[in-house]
């Protein structure tokens, strides 16, 4: 991956020099995105896979509002973010840019009563 930070310069067909965001700096703005971020399969009305939709089924009950990016879209995401965060499966939950966890991690925020609070501190 490329350092954050770093310029991809590119050639346009026109030869004008264009810069390109680095997928570091695509990860770093994705997550931050929204203060409450998940990265699942899917979207939250139609989840396709069930881990992403006991997350998404946690954050409703809890009433926590979030954003989402389907990582079925984007095999560049996907991939990149594994490296990023250094967590080999999806869902992802971000809050406020920093890795929350996965789907074992939020139900058991969820069960010891802690979600919401990590979500707003
Ligand atoms: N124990 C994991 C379960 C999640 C999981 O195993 N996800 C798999 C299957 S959906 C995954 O993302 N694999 C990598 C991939 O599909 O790119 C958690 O707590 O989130």
């Amino acid at each position: 991956m490329q350092k954050s930070g770093e310029l991809r310069k590119v050639l346009s067909e026109k030869g004008v020099i264009i810069q390109k965001e680095t997928l570091e700096d695509r990860l770093k703005r994705l997550v931050s995105s929204s203060p409450v971020m998940l990265f699942m399969k899917g979207n939250p009305d139609a989840p396709k896979c069930g881990f992403s939709s006991k997350v998404v089924n946690a954050l409703k009950e809890e009433g926590v509002t979030f954003g989402s990016f389907d990582i079925l879209s984007d095999e560049e995401v996907r991939q990149g973010l594994k490296a990023f965060s250094n967590w080999p499966t999806f869902p992802q939950l971000y809050y406020k840019g920093e890795l929350v966890g996965g789907c074992d991690i939020v139900l058991e925020l969820r069960t010891d009563g802690a979600l919401k609070s990590t979500l707003s501190e």
